[in-house]
């Protein structure tokens, strides 16, 4: 319904939403039969009369500007639905919701509360769904313990140290979410699990006292040769131990270590380009990251800041924008004395310069949503802008060393571990818990180091089950409590378990580096050169012949596709290589059946490639991905073919078949702060060719076609202007507005589902105006299926004055309501490849390429 319309079922229902209203209207408050009003995004303060309305049922004040909860709710006995979420309120006071006995629904998130009043127990025997996500909770509010028939609980992003047992222990809860809390225990990571492993932990803690496990992550990041390798295995062995420069990481290497009782899990990421492509998979969030920066190859030049520096705290602080960075300045023996300190103080500098340089854009973005004419179309953005301003990274003051000298590398060790003793830095390091944890770690840590464990440490779920439980103190070790605790170890990153990938339920990869052999086999630096090297032996073995392998190389390199059977060979020469021929079958599949094996469901998952049916143009025989509309995923015949789009190259095929850009096109443009991260594109990419048919890619650009219609993306990678472009032409008639629009709608939530990915991200969608030369940009307001774009007809360009049809500028469907019968509110929601909303129906969307067994 539009906001401001009123429905009329003799007026029991009224809705009055985005109204800007600050008081409520008389007319309203004289409608005692009134059931349900919905005054979500207005400006009210207070709710003065709101008693008047005894029969309310539903009332919906969200996104308001309430600070003190309104008395007067007190009088609405029959109320079974209240929200009040996104607003400013600190405390509820005692008696009122011991008048609510019938509310079933109660929304207080996204306010300030840290307590609950005593009597929201009245609401034991009615009260379903309560969400107190993203307040300032420290500890569990008591009273939700008496809520007898709760069923669904969100208490995300509050400041939680323990939960109760209690809570777990009743039969009615079905939901809960509690990610976003400093958790010891249950830890985090064990909630992540959901309930019943919740209930699980909880059980095994009951025949034994839990035990205090302090763990911390350390990432070390930083530009190739930086001394990563360095400092970490010198911090492992105690002493120096200068890694020589033929030995560079390949890929990440993990390690574990202790100093006292705390367990150090060390990630060394190796420094080439070529990796960046695999590193969101493993730069994930509580950890302490060292930012290693070779002081000697520093120069107090912008550019050298940004590349031995600067990358690295826009990377960190998009993707996990809550860590602690420790820099740390190598090679301080190459330098001359007074250097290491302006170089020191230089780093600092600009580190903090550019922290608050996102600052002051993030509040430039929040004044100019609060200044636009219509900011109550814009309460989204706003908070989730807001929520950013209160993530930012803590930079640790620099540390100078010279890794060839031992007394730096144990003042390095002890700065670590002061740093992370500090609760305030690293309040989630101790976790609680139950002693078999333990105990199953240290048999996993065990096997894996075992002779007969073969060096790729894949194992099978079932055979870990059956040896682990030969072991002393694990003879009753089940399933389920193994799989509850490969969860936890798998967060961890002890241990690699995806059950959420069909093809891995069933393998459990007890070294988490060999997930980074596997991506290397396609994802390297100089692939090319490896494929040219493919030896005639493995050629003749794979059918294949020194002819095919030069067609390999040259579609490879023009068009960055490899066919099944290049993949096959070039995987099986590099294992074969290195000896590790046993496992060939099982990553690849079993021909001839043509099985898929596991490689590929690890690179498709992360984003890495796409399969396809045609290397001309990618699957033009795939079926039209029409929103709204069910959909047949292809099952094409033929050889595969992957797409790599990080090997892609800048070809003119795509502007010859887009035809050029037209001043009349339908043109969007997303915009990214801070910038688009690295490898975002490509996999934006892999993302939107999945769900649409005939296109062509390259490097920056690529064509999509949906219903016949091509739609043009465009990347813009510059230094603080970061866009993509999106390109329809214009409709020839106003019907064809809505599918162009539902077209570029659906691209928008593509990049933006991806963009989840970055929590410190930042985008915007805006239009340009379409006078030629005219600089200004119309912002979209939030798009949550509930509010229209704009209430107006025509827009006016605040800079040129032209007047434009609002269906030009914005997704805003013309009326046409003698030609069409009324349609549904259109709703978009991608939530992943596998499910899909748009319109009024669910879509279960398979990759449109993939093959089914
Ligand atoms: N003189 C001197 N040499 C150092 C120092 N730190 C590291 N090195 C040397 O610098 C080279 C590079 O160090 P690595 O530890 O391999 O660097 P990295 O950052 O791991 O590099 P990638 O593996 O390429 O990402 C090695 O030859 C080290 O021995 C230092 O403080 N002083």
């Amino acid at each position: 319904m539009r906001p401001g319309q009123e429905q009329e079922e003799g007026l029991r229902e009224v809705t009055l939403s985005t109204q800007r209203l600050r008081v409520l209207p008389s007319a309203v408050l004289s409608n005692p039969t009134l059931e349900s009003l919905d005054l979500d995004r207005n400006k009210l303060k207070h709710i003065t009369g709101i008693s008047k309305l005894c029969n309310l049922k539903k009332l919906i004040l969200s996104k308001n500007e309430i600070v003190d909860f309104p008395d007067e709710i007190q009088s609405l006995v029959y109320l079974e639905k209240l929200e009040l979420n996104q607003n400013q309120i600190r405390v509820i006071p005692e008696g009122i919701f011991s008048h609510l006995s019938r509310l079933k629904h109660l929304r207080l998130n996204n306010n300030r509360l840290c307590a609950l009043p005593r009597d929201l127990a009245a609401c034991q025997g009615s009260l379903q769904y309560l969400n107190l996500s993203n307040n300032l909770f420290r500890t569990f509010p008591q009273p939700v313990l008496q809520l007898t028939n709760l069923q669904e609980l969100h208490v995300q992003n509050n400041a939680l140290r323990q939960l109760p047992k209690e809570l777990f222990q009743g039969q009615s809860l079905k939901m809960f979410k509690a990610n976003g809390n400093p958790l010891k225990e249950p830890p985090s990571e064990v909630c992540a699990g959901g309930l019943q492993q919740i209930l699980n932990y909880f059980t095994q803690l009951q025949d034994c006292s839990g035990q205090e496990d302090r763990r911390v992550k350390t990432m070390f990041l930083g530009a190739s040769l930086a001394g990563k390798s360095t400092i970490c295995k010198s911090l492992k062995q105690g002493q120096t131990k200068l890694v020589p420069e033929e030995e560079r990481t390949v890929g990440i290497e993990i390690s574990e270590f202790r100093i006292e009782d705390f367990t150090f899990l060390f990630w060394d990421f190796a420094g080439q380009l070529e990796y960046y492509m695999t590193h969101h998979v493993f730069i994930t969030p509580q950890a302490l990251v060292i930012l290693v920066i070779n002081l000697h190859m520093y120069q107090t030049n912008d550019d050298t800041f940004k590349d031995l520096v600067g990358f690295w705290i826009n990377n960190l602080s998009m993707r996990v924008p809550n860590s602690v960075v420790l820099p740390v300045g190598t090679h301080t023996d190459c330098c001359q004395e007074g250097e290491v300190e302006e170089k020191r103080r230089d780093i600092m500098f600009k580190i903090t310069a550019m922290l608050e340089e996102r600052k002051s854009n993030l509040s430039h973005f929040i004044n100019n949503l609060e200044d636009s004419e219509e900011p109550e179309f814009y309460v989204d953005q706003w908070e989730r802008l807001k929520e950013m301003e209160n993530c930012t990274l803590t930079i640790l003051n620099l540390v100078p060393i010279n890794c060839t000298d031992h007394r730096d590398i144990k003042k390095l060790e002890a700065i670590i571990l002061e740093h992370v003793k500090n609760e305030e830095l690293f309040p989630e390091v101790v976790r609680v818990l139950p002693p078999v944890y333990r105990q199953v770690e240290a048999a996993i840590v065990d096997v894996a180091q075992s002779e007969e464990m073969a060096d790729h440490g894949m194992m099978d779920l079932q055979y870990l089950l059956s040896k682990l439980s030969h072991r002393e103190h694990l003879a009753n070790l089940g399933r389920e409590l193994l799989q509850d605790i490969l969860r936890y170890l798998h967060r961890i990153g002890l241990i690699i378990w995806y059950e959420e990938i069909k093809h891995l339920e069933n393998t459990v990869f007890l070294q988490p580096t060999f997930l980074i052999t596997m991506f290397k086999l396609l994802v390297r630096y100089r692939l090319v050169q490896q494929l040219e090297s493919i030896s005639v032996d493995t050629l003749i073995g794979e059918h294949s012949t020194i002819r095919d392998r030069s067609n390999w190389v040259w579609t490879f390199k023009s068009k960055a596709m490899l066919c099944h059977r290049a993949v096959r060979a070039l995987v099986k020469y590099q294992l074969y290589s290195k000896g590790m021929q046993d496992i060939f079958e099982e990553i690849m599949g079993h021909e001839p059946h043509g099985r898929r094996g596991k490689l590929f469901s690890l690179l498709e998952h992360f984003e890495i490639c796409l399969e396809v049916r045609k290397a001309e143009a990618l699957n033009p025989e795939a079926s039209e991905f029409v929103p709204g509309k069910p959909w047949e995923t292809a099952r094409g015949h033929g050889e595969s073919w992957y797409l790599f789009p990080t090997y892609l190259n800048q070809t003119e095929e795509v502007s010859e078949v887009w035809g050029g850009d037209h001043p009349e096109d339908l043109h969007i443009r997303a915009y990214f702060s801070p910038e688009i991260p690295e490898g975002f594109f490509q996999r934006f990419l892999v993302k939107a060719c999945s769900f649409y048919s005939t296109h062509w890619v390259a490097k920056v650009t690529c064509l999509l076609i949906c219903n016949g219609k091509p739609l043009l993306i465009k990347e813009n990678n510059q230094r603080a202007y970061s866009y993509l472009e999106l390109r329809c032409r214009k409709p020839a008639e106003r019907m064809e507005f809505r599918s162009a629009w539902d077209f570029l709608i659906a691209i928008v939530f593509i990049s933006q589902k991806l963009s989840e990915q970055w929590p410190g991200l930042h985008v915007c969608v805006k239009t340009p105006c379409r006078t030629a030369g005219c600089p200004a940009e119309l912002m979209w307001p939030d798009m949550d299926g509930k509010n229209i774009v704009t209430k107006e007809e025509v827009k006016t360009c605040g800079t040129c004055g032209h007047r434009f049809r609002a269906e030009l500028l914005l997704p805003r469907v013309p009326e046409q309501p003698e030609a069409l019968p009324a349609q549904p509110p259109v709703h978009y929601y991608v939530t992943s490849y596998g499910t899909a909303t748009f319109g009024p129906s669910h879509v279960h969307v398979n990759r449109q390429n993939i093959s089914s067994e």
